[in-house]
């Protein structure tokens, strides 16, 4: 369950007042916010929602968030969920380094990318759904509808950013359609065991990912809440 003193930092130097991000350790979505927290350089206060064990229908946390999902960022009185939502709020108040590039064409494919991920893959494999189907049909069925809507997204990603890539998603600058790769890669291969052959440029983008320390810092088994054997 919650347990809002719980509290650990992680960040590099201080802005403003300490902000608070609501987090789960496996969530692809706070995920996306670590990272953003981090390259911005901001501390915050990690406390952790345990999704396995119901924390996200606790009526306290459902007044932070009353959709019971994470991740929520407090900043002050300034309560945010959705990590589209956190992550824009956050480039916009602190807009060093910036996620969005100045080029349009590559500003729209930061938001196609991200919306891939966001609305065409996580919820598909979010956790209420992966339960649902488990419980009304069975884990085979649960896996096929996890790979089939991953295959789909990476599929549209590949073509999407094969001639765009650089070193990240599209060019050499981490932007915003990185923050949302990078976790959903990430689990994609670690917690669904999907074969990234078949993308080469998000094979690639994804060790750049792991060369760079603000990624390194918000990957899953790093975080206060993760178990000590994964
Ligand atoms: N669009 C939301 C989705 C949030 C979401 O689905 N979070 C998942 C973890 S990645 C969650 O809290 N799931 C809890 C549940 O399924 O009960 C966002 O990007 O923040």
């Amino acid at each position: 369950m919650l347990d809002f003193d719980q509290a650990d930092s992680s960040g590099s130097e201080t802005k403003d007042r300490k902000l608070k991000l609501y987090s789960y350790w496996r969530s692809s979505c706070a995920h996306r916010v670590r990272i953003a927290l981090t390259l911005k350089g901001l501390e915050y206060e990690y406390i952790p929602v345990n999704l396995i064990k119901g924390g996200q229908f606790d009526p306290d946390f459902k007044e932070i968030n009353p959709m019971g999902t994470v991740p929520a960022l407090a900043d002050g009185d300034v309560v945010i969920s959705d990590s589209f939502a956190i992550i824009m709020y956050l480039d916009e108040k602190y807009p060093e380094p910036p996620l969005l590039p100045r080029d349009l064409h590559k500003r729209a494919v930061n938001y196609q990318a991200s919306s891939i991920v966001l609305s065409g893959i996580q919820p598909h494999q979010n956790l209420a759904v992966i339960r649902y189907i488990e419980e009304k049909i069975n884990t085979e069925e649960k896996t096929a509808w996890v790979n089939n809507a991953i295959t789909k997204g990476f599929t549209a990603l590949e073509k999407l950013l094969v001639n765009c890539a650089g070193k990240y998603a599209t060019g050499d600058e981490v932007c915003l359609a990185d923050l949302f790769l990078a976790p959903q890669i990430n689990g994609a291969i670690n917690r669904f065991q999907i074969n990234m052959e078949p993308y080469p440029t998000l094979t690639k983008i994804y060790e750049s990912y792991n060369d760079h320390p603000a990624f390194q810092n918000a990957v899953p088994e790093k975080q206060p809440d993760a178990p000590s054997t994964i």
